[in-house]
């Protein structure tokens, strides 16, 4: 799925939240988006989405199934736990009894018969990532969620994210509380100052070398790439499973040397 120069406002004279972000979600990527209260963290998921729709740009190739969890459950509404997700199942076509392993994976059979509306905040957030994953998604949104969850329901994130991933699925989660070291091996997207940077580096958050794998046997390939598509190499490179270990700016001298005679900067 590509962000094609994508801008958004919620109002036509309002200030831009999103300016023209360009940016990639590869099959079996998790990606973390990052940023301060208000920095446009949640559009950009509803833009992934397909919530909110572009002001300016495209969004292109956007997997058919999307499981899309927003940072609060919309409880207020008339059903039980039980009759919801299986509802939620029979829209998807699946077979009503298709939610009753979700209810159960997620913790949520003591609430089976209690109504959306009396739920707590943590076990609404269950359901509503319960019924983000009845159908296998081509692509999971999360909007912080690990947001109200307790400790051994925080921990179950990390083996839905792998699940879907390992199917071939994107997983695009926002982050405030630091959990992204939850989820090693994910890019991370920082949204600053209108716009995205996917360009940041996510190996600070890594393993600086991953188990079973000593840093003898690395060599470190320089290559060059043209600036508006480093992050996108980023991004590749990290989905490859290598490690990015830093970006800069090509020394004035050796461009001067290199591109004598080739009248432009490479
Ligand atoms: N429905 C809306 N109508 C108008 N403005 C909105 C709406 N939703 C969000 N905004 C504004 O857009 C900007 C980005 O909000 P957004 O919720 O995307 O940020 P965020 O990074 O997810 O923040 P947080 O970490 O607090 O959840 C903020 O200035 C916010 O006030």
């Amino acid at each position: 799925m590509r962000f094609d120069k994508v801008w958004f406002r919620y109002a036509r004279r309002a200030p831009w939240t999103l300016r023209e972000v360009d940016a990639t979600v590869r099959p079996g990527q998790t990606i973390v988006v990052l940023g301060r209260n208000g920095a446009g963290k949640s559009t950009l998921l509803q833009l992934a989405a397909g919530v909110l729709r572009p002001v300016r740009g495209a969004i292109h190739d956007r997997p058919a199934t999307v499981g899309w969890v927003p940072e609060r459950f919309p409880a207020a509404q008339p059903f039980t736990t039980l009759d919801y997700l299986r509802s939620m199942a029979a829209i998807r076509g699946l077979p009503a009894a298709a939610a009753d392993p979700w209810i159960d994976r997620l913790g949520l059979t003591a609430h089976a018969g209690t109504p959306l509306p009396d739920l707590s905040k943590g076990t609404a957030q269950k359901v509503g990532l319960a019924q983000a994953l009845l159908t296998p998604p081509g692509l999971l949104v999360l909007d912080e969620p690990w947001e109200g969850l307790d400790a051994p329901s925080r921990e179950l994130i990390p083996q839905l994210v792998a699940e879907v991933t390992a199917a071939g699925g994107a997983v695009l989660v926002s982050d405030h509380r630091g959990e992204i070291a939850s989820l090693p091996g994910a890019v991370h997207w920082t949204v600053t100052g209108h716009t995205l940077h996917p360009t940041a580096d996510s190996s600070a958050h890594l393993p600086l070398t991953p188990p079973g794998r000593s840093d003898a046997d690395d060599v470190v390939v320089e290559v060059a790439v043209r600036r508006h598509e480093a992050a996108e190499t980023m991004d590749r490179l990290r989905a490859s499973g290598h490690r990015v270990l830093g970006v800069r700016e090509r020394d004035p001298a050796r461009v001067r040397a290199n591109d004598l005679g080739e009248g432009q900067d490479r």
